[in-house]
């Protein structure tokens, strides 16, 4: 059967040729001699591989045919047109292998010839110095220049020379911008954009994986192409197509489906690669880490079909997206019913910890054992601790035994975070443990004094759940976690081989702690996607402290391929002047971030009321909406807001103005029809076209809720949170972002704001 190879395409199709297209595709895979296909060569193309297929009448599908030593043809699918659309273009398309790297390229038969026309190699480097500040304003000089790359070196990297040429005398950020989108090839862009923010030419060679080829290009070797066609830079562009439901995927939704199938060099490596041990991916927001995984996961199912992966995250509802988005991936994939089965299993991780304690529980209850589990992390209790201990018992329990706390520490936040940051995952169940125990990572000191005091509300908290035979999430997850490690003493195996986590960095310890007692140590066993700078719950949290050990296995993704790169500056706006720190311990600063899409500058609304508020956003939306062909599915435009109490009055006002909108809560399916209100909070992990930012206001109610009622040092975390809040919800914009308010413009906005403002 040929082998379908998905390569760039000259234009957008719709949906009714989309569909032939694919049908068109179907048959292709099937045989290339099946009758009404018409796969023919055209007389006069600049590459003799070249042909077009019949798709109806009208259209005709531009390919090229690959053949070598296989014994069946591949074909690059390079689009469907017009009938002499198709005709011109085949005359001119070719691809070929890129002399300087052996990548595989499509360019135009004008350009083929200049391209294999390649300059002069880099000159050496002597002499050649850097622009120094002083010498020169680095804000109007040629920005690549001012990272001192010369034209040479972009061509010796594979650039068409064209591109490099024009590439060095670009002195903005847009500009490279439109010309990165230019290049005939998709990794030249990003290598661009990549030089641009920084990353030194060895490093951009690296993540690309550009290697001079080993043997001289033959431009009749169909051997050679092929190879071209499998480098991972050249796999930005073309995909070898493994099933109908990529090639579904890709054809009829050519945009949002492309993820399936082109994956950046680096996240190829990441899906693939097996590691020795525990893995931490990390990225800004929209640079697809959530697209690794969900490759990985299938990865590691189908390499071996008698692997138990877990695929979990933070919440149940971003399961549900994670569960639903690997279903598009690959519908064929098992999906395990239960943990431990074979297959993937998809869940949130207090699902998890619950799922192991239930069933524990049902088995165990009665053992000595189980008794010594439970006890071992909460002291001596009852043995049930399925039932959910409300976070209210906390002011209950500081009610009846907070009356020696200091002010500052007489609150459920404060006790909460010292709960879950630190007795809990250290199995303290004494006064005494409590009072040795260090505290790293802790904003507040506490004296002895202190210490005893806070105790004594943990002893009341303690009493009244276990009277209910109740625990919270982080008891059950250390819970959970220490029966998983006794059994593994006992030699019963752990209950998964792989286990991968989304958006690790709003998982308190206990849930690292469970998570890591899952799977045994070894190749492949953990994998944690996070990003420190959209931490919107809990403290920070160091992985080596919960027996999670990365050292020399964490890599940064950078391209975000989700946002605009106006979106993209003004989000990162939002964190700039703090410092990050990620969970090595390290520096999580946004360097290196960068987009290859281009779009408008947010905007910027400064309402004179609430009222105008509301009508500003509904004039926004009918705005979108309403533009013609082009027009938004409602359900496409988010409108993001702090709270709960914010947003119902949002749906109600747009409603009145003549906008069907929708609150979305715990709901993991949004339907259609309505435009979509959430919290920020709950917007984690979404995307909309556009977005609207309502109440983005220092007066506003929400923000920093909570904040004044914690003690001085835990304050610039909870004020880190708020602003990671707004990060995450900035950054849920692919096309368009507004940002609205009235009163006083939130501190937390860019203090320079690339925005338009209108008031
Ligand atoms: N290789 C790719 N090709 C095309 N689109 C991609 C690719 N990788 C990711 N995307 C798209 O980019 C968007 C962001 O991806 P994803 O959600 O995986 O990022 P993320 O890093 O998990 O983001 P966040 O941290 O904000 O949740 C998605 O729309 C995804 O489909």
């Amino acid at each position: 059967m040929p082998q379908i190879i998905l390569g760039p395409s000259f234009g957008k199709l719709d949906g009714a040729v989309r569909k032939a297209a694919y049908a068109f595709l179907e048959k292709l895979q099937e045989s290339d001699a099946t009758a009404g296909l018409h796969i023919e060569p055209i007389n006069g193309s600049a590459d003799p591989r070249v042909r077009t297929g019949r798709v109806n009448d009208f259209w005709r599908a531009l390919l090229v045919k690959v053949q070598g030593q296989a014994a069946e043809a591949h074909y690059v699918y390079l689009g469907t047109y017009p009938h002499d659309e198709a005709i011109a273009r085949a005359k001119t398309a070719v691809v070929r292998v890129n002399p300087r790297n052996g990548i595989a390229e499509l360019v135009e038969a004008a350009a083929a010839d200049t391209a294999t026309e390649v300059a002069e190699p880099a000159a050496p480097r002597t002499g050649r110095t850097r622009p120094q500040p002083d010498d020169v304003d680095l804000t109007t000089y040629p920005l690549l220049q001012t990272q001192g790359v010369a034209v040479a070196d972009l061509v010796d990297l594979g650039i068409d020379a064209t591109i490099a040429d024009a590439a060095l005398t670009v002195e903005t950020e847009d500009e490279l911008l439109a010309l990165a989108g230019r290049a005939p090839a998709t990794w030249q862009g990003d290598a661009l954009l990549d030089l641009a923010t920084g990353a030194g030419l060895a490093t951009v060679r690296d993540k690309l994986g550009l290697t001079v080829p080993a043997v001289e290009p033959d431009p009749e070797s169909d051997d050679q192409l092929l190879d071209a066609l499998k480098q991972p830079a050249a796999q930005m562009d073309f995909a070898f197509i493994e099933d109908d439901a990529a090639l579904r995927a890709a054809i009829e939704d050519d945009n949002f489906g492309r993820w399936r199938v082109f994956l950046h060099p680096e996240q190829r490596d990441h899906a693939f690669k097996n590691r020795s041990g525990s893995f931490r991916l990390s990225g800004g927001a929209g640079t697809g880490k959530t697209v690794v995984l969900l490759h990985r996961a299938r990865h590691l199912a189908r390499k071996n079909p008698a692997a138990r992966v877990v695929l979990t995250t933070y919440n149940r509802t971003l399961a549900s997206s994670l569960e639903e988005t690997l279903r598009l991936l690959d519908p064929t994939l098992p999906i395990a019913k239960n943990l431990g089965d074979p297959g993937v299993y998809v869940a949130g991780v207090d699902a998890l910890s619950r799922r192991v304690i239930a069933k524990a529980e049902d088995v165990h209850v009665a053992s000595a054992a189980w008794g010594e589990t439970v006890a071992s992390v909460l002291g001596p209790r009852s043995p049930y601790v399925l039932d959910l201990t409300p976070a209210a018992r906390w002011e209950a329990a500081l009610a009846s035994a907070g009356a020696d706390l200091a002010p500052e520490l007489r609150s459920q936040a404060f006790l909460q975070a010292e709960y879950t940051t630190i007795v809990v995952p250290h199995r303290i169940t004494t006064r005494d443990e409590y009072l040795r125990v260090r505290r790293p990572g802790r904003g507040v000191a506490l004296s002895r004094v202190q210490r005893m005091a806070v105790w004594r509300v943990v002893e009341a908290y303690r009493a009244s759940a276990d009277a209910a035979g109740s625990t919270d999430w982080d008891e059950k997850a250390m819970v959970a976690a220490t029966h998983l490690d006794a059994q593994a003493a006992a030699g019963v195996p752990r209950v998964a081989d792989h286990v991968l986590v989304d958006e690790a960095q709003d998982l308190a310890p206990a849930r690292l702690v469970f998570l890591r007692a899952l799977v045994a140590q070894g190749p492949d066993d953990l994998f944690l996607a996070e990003d420190s700078q959209q931490r919107i719950y809990g403290q920070k949290v160091v992985l080596s402290r919960y027996g999670i050990n990365i050292v020399g296995r964490s890599r940064r993704l950078t391209l975000n391929y989700r946002t605009t790169a106006q979106v993209l500056r003004y989000a990162v706006g939002v964190l700039a002047g703090e410092d990050w720190v990620d969970m090595e311990a390290g520096d999580a600063a946004a360097t290196g971030y960068r987009s290859a899409r281009s779009g408008p500058a947010p905007r910027e609304v400064r309402a004179s009321s609430l009222l105008d508020e509301y009508e500003q956003a509904a004039e926004l939306v009918r705005g979108w909406r309403d533009a013609g062909d082009a027009g938004d599915a409602p359900e496409t435009i988010g409108v993001l807001v702090r709270t709960k109490n914010t947003g119902d009055k949002v749906v109600h006002a747009l409603s009145e103005r003549g906008v069907k909108a929708k609150f979305i809560q715990d709901d993991a399916s949004t339907g259609t029809g309505s435009v979509l209100v959430m919290t920020m909070h709950r917007s984690k992990g979404m995307e909309f076209k556009r977005v609207i930012l309502f109440g983005v206001s220092s007066d506003e109610q929400g923000w920093g809720y909570g904040l004044s009622a914690l003690p001085e040092a835990d304050r610039a975390d909870g004020e880190l949170r708020e602003r990671s809040l707004l990060y995450v919800a900035a950054t849920r914009a692919r096309d368009e972002l507004a940002v609205l308010w009235n009163g006083r413009r939130s501190d937390l906005l860019p203090a320079h704001a690339e925005a338009a403002t209108v008031s």
